[in-house]
């Protein structure tokens, strides 16, 4: 479904990407790790085409996703969250859910100004999407909240839900476990792991949260200073050599 070939970004002298190459298939958890300044983010961001890569490529159900502009992405089938969380604060749970369903409406500016029946049938659609988000979420009792009176861990599964109602074949998830308490870390994890076999989506996630990482995914590929160090399952990377170092240094 993925793949990512010689990527290659640069930041003035800094190489933040260093040919990195490595493929995913459908239905799978990847978990992204890496110490700080791995290239973790840059990565991330040039998978939803928000950074500009200067080597390399990086496929998507075989299409060039560095040919595909920015704003195609959802239409192919991607989405992704936040980490400082992309909500509109004075809308309702469901509103920001709906407008997550939107960037899959079809219809031009005067099919919408005049309602035309098919739009309407297909708002209809969208909304039914988005109650069946909010209910798989268990977002029910806050739906018709304003976002900016709920706590943080509710808000990231608004965030959640918000992508997840484009109903993406492919999920990239920045730092989902980040503010999060340890309650709220077993939460996500059964929920991650339910909305995987329910929507049968990918999940890339970039986490710092190593216990649930490594617990949830299938893949993890692991990066140090822009160069891929380890990728495997969970126990094949766990005993890398090359990644302890990493990330415990030449301690003893
Ligand atoms: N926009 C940018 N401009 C200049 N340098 C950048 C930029 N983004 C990242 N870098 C540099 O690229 C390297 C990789 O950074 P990146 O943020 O991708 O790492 P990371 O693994 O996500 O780190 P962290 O876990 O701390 O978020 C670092 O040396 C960083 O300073």
């Amino acid at each position: 479904m993925l793949e990512v070939r010689d990527l290659t970004v640069r930041f003035g002298g800094i190489t933040a990407l260093d040919r990195v190459s490595f493929s995913a298939a459908a239905g799978r958890i990847v978990g992204l790790i890496g110490p700080n300044g791995a290239g973790k983010t840059t990565l991330f961001n040039c998978l939803s085409r928000l950074y500009r890569c200067d080597e390399g490529d990086i496929l998507f159900e075989g299409r060039s996703l560095l040919r595909t502009p920015a704003h195609g992405i959802a239409a192919l089938g991607i989405a992704r969250t936040f980490q400082n969380l992309a909500l509109f604060r004075t809308m309702s749970v469901r509103q920001n859910i709906l407008l997550g369903a939107h960037s899959r409406a079809a219809g031009g500016f005067v099919a919408h100004a005049l309602r035309l029946p098919r739009v309407r049938a297909q708002e209809r659609a969208l909304a039914a999407q988005a109650d069946e988000i909010v209910e798989l979420l268990e977002l029910g009792p806050v739906a018709g909240r304003r976002v900016a009176d709920l706590p943080f861990g509710t808000l990231k599964r608004v965030e959640l839900g918000r992508a997840l109602a484009s109903r993406p074949k492919l999920l990239l998830l920045d730092e989902p476990a980040g503010g999060l308490n340890h309650e709220e870390v077993g939460g996500l994890m059964e929920l991650l792991r339910g909305i995987r076999e329910r929507l049968s989506l990918s999940l890339l996630l970039v986490e710092h949260h190593m216990n649930l990482v490594m617990r949830i995914s299938d893949q993890v590929v692991a990066l140090n200073f822009g160069r891929k160090i380890a990728d495997g399952t969970p126990d094949e990377v766990r005993h890398d050599a090359e990644l302890v170092k990493a990330y415990l240094g030449n301690a003893p």
